[in-house]
């Protein structure tokens, strides 16, 4: 939507998964929300509605906690009907092999400086899981038109932005230059990466950047997509 000259676009993270709920690093692991994690999609929806958005068309990733945050949304919106793109590209950032592993845990075992690192780094990668690992995704039907060459086994938020800018320039961005807007329901570090280059928030500052679960952050830009100001829609705790 093109309002006085102000492209707008909206990202949320998904609501509270049962991984965030138990602080197990997740990634790429498909679990679902939470009873909270619904609640808090519903509220952005309705909180979106009473603000009087409209959203043209939605992305979203190939994971159950982001895609049902999506519906929720929407359905709290009125406009479920309106076209969706799903896509791995979008998907969270893959935590290779400490998916599943407690984050408390992994901080006692590998101090909380190494478990920092991994976490909010720019360009440090997790532990790998290994190819014959029954979890990497070339094993997974949802990404067999993936070529496995290109599916992580591992990444850090600077090979999670590698994948995620390209779709944004090239299936996202042009949307919002045609005056649409667009709503992308993502994740805590796909949307990191995406926020690093779209507020050009350096590597050192990006440690410090977080999203919180379920809240809408609202992105208004220039006709050439240069940042006006960027705001969430309503205060809420980070999960
Ligand atoms: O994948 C995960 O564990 C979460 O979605 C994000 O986790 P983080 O805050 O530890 O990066």
């Amino acid at each position: 939507m093109k309002k006085d000259n102000c492209y707008k676009a909206v990202f949320i993270r998904h609501g509270q998964s049962e991984w965030n709920k138990t602080n197990q690093f997740t990634g790429w692991t498909d679990v679902d929300l939470t009873e909270e994690g619904r609640a808090e999609a519903k509220k952005a929806g309705a909180a979106l509605k009473q603000a009087g958005y409209h959203c043209d068309l939605a992305f979203t990733s190939y994971l159950q906690r982001a895609i049902k945050t999506l519906h929720l949304v929407l359905g709290e919106m009125d406009q479920l009907w309106i076209p969706e793109h799903k896509s791995w590209k979008l998907n969270e950032r893959h935590y290779g092999a400490l998916q599943g592993l407690n984050k408390t845990d992994t901080a006692r075992k590998y101090g909380e400086e190494q478990v920092k690192v991994w976490r909010r780094s720019y360009d440090v990668a997790p532990p790998p899981l290994a190819t014959d690992d029954p979890r990497f995704p070339g094993r997974d039907l949802r990404y067999a038109q993936v070529p496995p060459s290109v599916l992580p086994a591992a990444e850090s938020l600077r090979d999670t932005e590698m994948r995620v800018l390209p779709y944004w320039q090239e299936q996202v961005a042009p949307w919002i230059r045609q005056g649409k807007q667009v709503l992308i329901v993502a994740h805590g570090n796909s949307l990191r990466a995406l926020a690093k280059h779209i507020k050009q928030i350096s590597k050192e500052d990006i440690v410090d950047f977080e999203i919180p679960t379920g809240v809408p952050l609202i992105f208004e830009f220039t006709a050439d997509l240069t940042v006006i100001r960027d705001y969430y829609l309503y205060q809420e705790k980070t999960t």
